[in-house]
């Protein structure tokens, strides 16, 4: 998979040089291109942000680098397979969920457009939804001052789905979400910690049990933390 992101603060997708993205990036599995919004200004400002048109506050994002931006990336996919989705961080998004990350695990091509000050240019989406599919794309019911952190959240989310880039694929179908449940609590050693008792099922060898409780606890926790999850015939 390729991911493309545009930013005006590049330097903070430096943390996915890190870990399993990093190790994914360096085999070859994940081929992320980081850029800089300046790059296509022309001006000695480099100037990315103006005043709204009918008044209001704070500025926002000229189309023109964003044009220009997602142009020469569109046109530098010469795999040609598949025209790119193009995903812009944003509080009128739709909210972002493992469906969500397990549907873009799926494309050849990512790019995302981050935003700040009060957002992007209306016709900047307008004019990307000639180029590929566009998703406007909330990480949640809070404002953050820009794309770059749900950005960030939803690579992980997306590339840690990527086949061979997590370790142990079994690892990612027992986890939150996956089944619609939250996932059940872990422990390790030792099996007393601070007269803390791990439960004795899960020292029992008994995997037919061991399967139930970790059943059991997974409903039990949705019901109580987020009963909006659970299935009609568990609530
Ligand atoms: C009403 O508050 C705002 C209205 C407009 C713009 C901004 C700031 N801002 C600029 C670009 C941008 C991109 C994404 C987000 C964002 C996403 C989520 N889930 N929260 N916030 C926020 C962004 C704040």
């Amino acid at each position: 998979m390729r991911i493309d992101v545009v930013s005006i603060f590049p330097s903070y997708f430096d943390g996915l040089t890190l870990s399993l993205l990093g190790k994914a990036r360096h085999t070859g599995l994940l081929d992320l291109r980081v850029h800089d919004l300046r790059d296509w200004t022309h001006d000695r400002h480099r100037t990315v942000d103006d005043t709204p048109y009918g008044g209001g506050a704070g500025m926002v994002m000229k189309p023109e680098p964003w044009g220009l931006a997602l142009d020469e990336i569109a046109g530098s996919d010469v795999s040609g397979t598949e025209a790119p989705t193009f995903i812009f961080p944003s509080p009128a998004g739709e909210v972002f969920t493992q469906a969500t990350a397990r549907d873009l695990s799926t494309r050849g091509h990512l790019v995302f457009g981050c935003g700040r000050y009060e957002g992007i240019d209306e016709r900047v989406f307008e004019y990307a939804s000639g180029l590929g599919e566009v998703r406007l794309i909330s990480l949640g019911d809070y404002v953050l001052n820009g794309g770059e952190v749900a950005a960030m959240a939803m690579i992980e989310a997306v590339g840690r789905l990527i086949p061979g880039v997590v370790g142990n694929p079994e690892s990612l179908v027992e986890e939150s979400h996956e089944d619609g449940l939250l996932e059940y609590p872990s422990y390790t050693k030792p099996s007393v910690w601070r007269e803390r008792a791990v439960p004795e099922v899960l020292l029992s060898g008994n995997h037919g049990a061991i399967a139930a409780w970790r059943r059991e606890q997974q409903i039990e926790r949705t019901r109580r933390r987020r009963p909006d999850l659970l299935p009609p015939a568990e609530a």
